[in-house]
């Protein structure tokens, strides 16, 4: 910028003039280049705050208290409690509330941000200026001094003066380079991750609706490998079916596939081979919100999201206005509500994040119950929602779990063959598919892999 305009000046022998005209130029170039790097410095500190690896160490720091949440903090808390419970924020379809939050945190931290970056620059810009000033006015002078013939080696000085500034702009023009560089390489992997396009798309308005599911649901002949292990067939030839209102169980060995069959009947994956039908409709021709909308999924570890237990109950109704004796009424059928009376705060008790709670793992079980109650699933999924608890609180868990799958198309996985006895079917998966699929006392006469659980239960207690 600056640098053309003192080597024409060399080149033609004029003097060299290092007045204001000279001055204001270097300011704002200096203003450009602090401002610059300063900007870079906060889009790095953006893309560390978006990068995966950090985001536990980000979860460790972040400050329960409201009045101390800066709009950074909201971000990140926006940005862990979606990764973190992924699977619980797709089924109920929250993607694009969390995107809205983050996006919301994010545009405000960048303003204050902005406004805190070019404050500093000007700051400075002005500082930095002031050692150029000096140089303006002393070299004004002599310049005036060899004008008058009082002075000569002009050219000397001009070459002097050029280098000068000259390796000074170039030395604080690449003072930004490691910053540059290494949010570079930061933005890289977050752009890759951002690019990378799920087969299965959320947003997508296509697929269809069916009037009345009534939740009859049937896996043909499923082949399936995790794409990031695409050579290991997870399900083999799996067949099982599940008939409305009924309840099917899933037992085996650690590992054998069992949850893996309810990924993808949520349709967070598409089978390799065969099909999954849901009222003899495939599941990849469904809408994909429409399909989660009509399924209530407790996990293992109950997930709460950091807000009170009402909202947590209410979470994840979109599309209409829940009272709070619709609230109660959930709750009361998930036999959580008499304990949550007796909290101070009652339903307005905080759940915390992760580990962060004064709620029992049975009593967060249940607000889970309570909230996939809440949207009247037709299907309920049940992936071994007691195997955490102890034996009291399982049975307090269990007995809601058998109240509230009364009329629904419910399949659920257990380990403990005492919560699943009285299902309507049992299907009984070995290395990816089911080898015998019946009743409690038909699967226990087989003498298989059934019955040697049932032995094994039997001696343990
Ligand atoms: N996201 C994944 N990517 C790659 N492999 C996976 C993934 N999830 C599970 N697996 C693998 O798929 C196989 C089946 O896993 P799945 O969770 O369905 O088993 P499971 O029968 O439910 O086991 P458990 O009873 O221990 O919960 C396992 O070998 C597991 O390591």
């Amino acid at each position: 910028m600056i640098s053309p305009s003192i080597l024409y000046q060399i080149n033609t022998h004029q003097k060299l003039d290092l007045g204001f005209g000279t001055c204001f130029p270097l300011l704002l170039f200096i203003y450009q280049q602090v401002t610059d790097a300063l900007v870079n410095y906060g889009k790095l500190k953006y893309i560390e705050q978006m990068d995966l690896q950090n985001l536990s160490q980000l979860s460790s720091k972040a400050d329960q208290s409201k009045t101390a949440k800066s709009f950074a903090e909201l971000e990140g808390k926006y940005a862990i409690e979606a990764i973190q419970n992924i699977r619980t924020v797709a089924t109920f379809n929250q993607e694009e509330f969390f995107i809205n939050k983050y996006e919301d945190a994010f545009n405000n931290d960048f303003k204050s941000r902005m406004f805190k970056i070019q404050t500093q620059a000007l700051g400075k810009a002005i500082a930095n200026s002031f050692l150029y000033f000096i140089h303006v006015t002393a070299f004004s002078y002599r310049a005036s001094l060899v004008e008058n013939g009082e002075m000569i080696f002009d050219q000397v000085f001009r070459v002097f003066i050029v280098i000068n500034f000259a390796s000074m702009s170039v030395g604080r023009s690449t003072s930004a380079m490691p910053d540059y560089n290494l949010a570079k390489a930061a933005a890289r992997r977050i752009l890759a991750l951002r690019d990378q396009k799920s087969t299965i798309d959320p947003y997508d308005d296509n697929g269809s609706k069916l009037n009345n599911a009534r939740g009859n649901i049937k896996f043909h002949d499923i082949n399936f490998a995790y794409p990031t292990r695409a050579k290991r067939l997870v399900l083999n030839k799996f067949n099982l079916t599940c008939l409305e209102g009924q309840t099917t169980a899933l037992v085996g060995s650690s590992g054998c596939g069992k949850s893996t069959t309810i990924s993808l009947l949520l349709h967070f994956y598409d089978p390799k081979n065969g099909r999954i039908l849901l009222d003899g409709q495939d599941i990849q021709t469904l809408n994909v919100n429409w399909l989660r909308s009509l399924i209530g999924y407790i996990q293992q570890e109950p997930i709460l999201f950091d807000r009170t237990i009402a909202e947590n109950i209410v979470y994840g109704i979109n599309d209409r206005q829940v009272s709070f004796e619709e609230v109660q009424k959930a709750a009361k059928q998930a036999n959580v509500h008499d304990e949550i009376i007796l909290f101070p705060k009652g339903y307005n008790t905080h759940c915390g994040g992760v580990g962060d709670t004064q709620l029992s793992g049975g009593q967060k079980q249940r607000i889970t119950i309570a909230r996939a109650l809440l949207r009247k699933p037709k299907i309920l999924l049940l992936d071994e929602t007691t195997s955490a608890l102890d034996n009291k609180s399982e049975g307090i868990v269990q007995n809601a779990i058998d109240k509230v799958r009364a009329g629904r198309t419910c399949l659920t996985i257990a380990h403990r063959l005492t919560t699943i006895q009285n299902s309507e079917n049992i299907g009984v998966v070995e290395h990816g598919s089911v080898r015998e699929q019946d009743r409690h006392e038909e699967v226990l006469r087989k003498k298989g892999f059934y019955y040697k659980l049932d032995q094994a239960t039997v001696e343990v207690s």
